[in-house]
């Protein structure tokens, strides 16, 4: 068998749906496999959400007899540092668009705590150690091993919280780190780290909308740029996945993949 370190990323797979009412609906049922192989193997799913767009392409999820909500451990990609109810909170977007519709356990949705806002420090180790405490020793070696990473993509080609140029860019050690200096409000927020965003198993990026197409052909077809989109990677045997919409795709040349489960 091939291990990891001798073996390079697989390609990125692009996938472009005609509408983004086809998008959601596939990637509704692309979720709902993950979830099936992750439950069968281990009685569990782990998954971390993006804020932004993303929450809201995740209505195929609603009234989908398929998911199995007591089985989902959810933690968010990256938070703004604000209070759980605040407009700008990526936990507040997902309850509005997801969590508050469906019969999931409020205790398994991991969100910041909001009694440490006023110190990042301790904000992020909390978040760390509440990852160490939910993947340590079960299914993760270094890294934690989530089954789903679900990712957007600023038009700067910022994702999670990992802006372009940032020194957090360059992070390998922490799990989970902050940032005082966002250049997209709020400016304090948390994020995943590179390493732990491509240990994932499968990542998918979702992107929609032509204002998404200059930026998605930049990372596809120029990755050496090294902007932060473009340094998802998964880990063998992750994959990525990016699913797109016709308008997003329109400037990339990068080859595209027929959806299939
Ligand atoms: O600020 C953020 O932006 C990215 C991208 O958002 P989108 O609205 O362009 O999809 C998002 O993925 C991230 O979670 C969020 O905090």
């Amino acid at each position: 068998m091939t291990s990891s370190a001798h073996h390079p990323p697989s390609a990125p797979i692009l996938i472009s749906f005609d509408n983004s009412d086809v998008l959601v609906d596939s990637l509704a049922q692309f979720i709902v496999k993950s979830q099936k192989e992750a439950i069968d193997k281990k009685g569990k799913f782990t998954v971390a959400l993006s804020g932004g767009s993303l929450p809201k392409m995740l209505r195929g999820l609603i009234d989908n007899p398929s998911v199995k909500w007591n089985k989902w451990h959810v933690f968010y990609v990256d938070e703004r540092v604000v209070p759980l109810d605040h407009a700008d909170s990526n936990h507040r977007a997902c309850t509005e668009a997801l969590f508050s519709k469906v019969p999931i356990p409020s205790d398994n949705v991991y969100t910041l705590d909001p009694e440490l806002l006023n110190d990042l420090e301790e904000l992020s180790d909390a978040y760390e150690k509440i990852l160490i405490r939910e993947f340590a020793q079960k299914d993760s070696a270094r890294f934690p091993i989530f089954d789903l990473i679900l990712l957007g993509m600023g038009p700067d080609g910022h994702t999670a919280s990992l802006f372009p140029n940032h020194e957090l860019l360059n992070e390998d050690d922490r799990w989970v780190a902050y940032v005082e200096d966002s250049p997209k409000p709020p400016p304090k927020r948390i994020t995943l780290t590179f390493p732990v965003i491509n240990h994932a198993s499968r990542i998918v990026f979702v992107a929609v909308g032509k204002e998404k197409a200059e930026i998605l052909k930049q990372i596809l077809d120029s990755p050496e740029t090294g902007l932060p989109s473009a340094r998802v990677k998964p880990v063998y045997p992750g994959q990525l996945y990016w699913f797109v919409d016709e308008a997003a795709a329109a400037k990339a040349d990068y080859p595209k993949t027929p959806f299939k489960l």
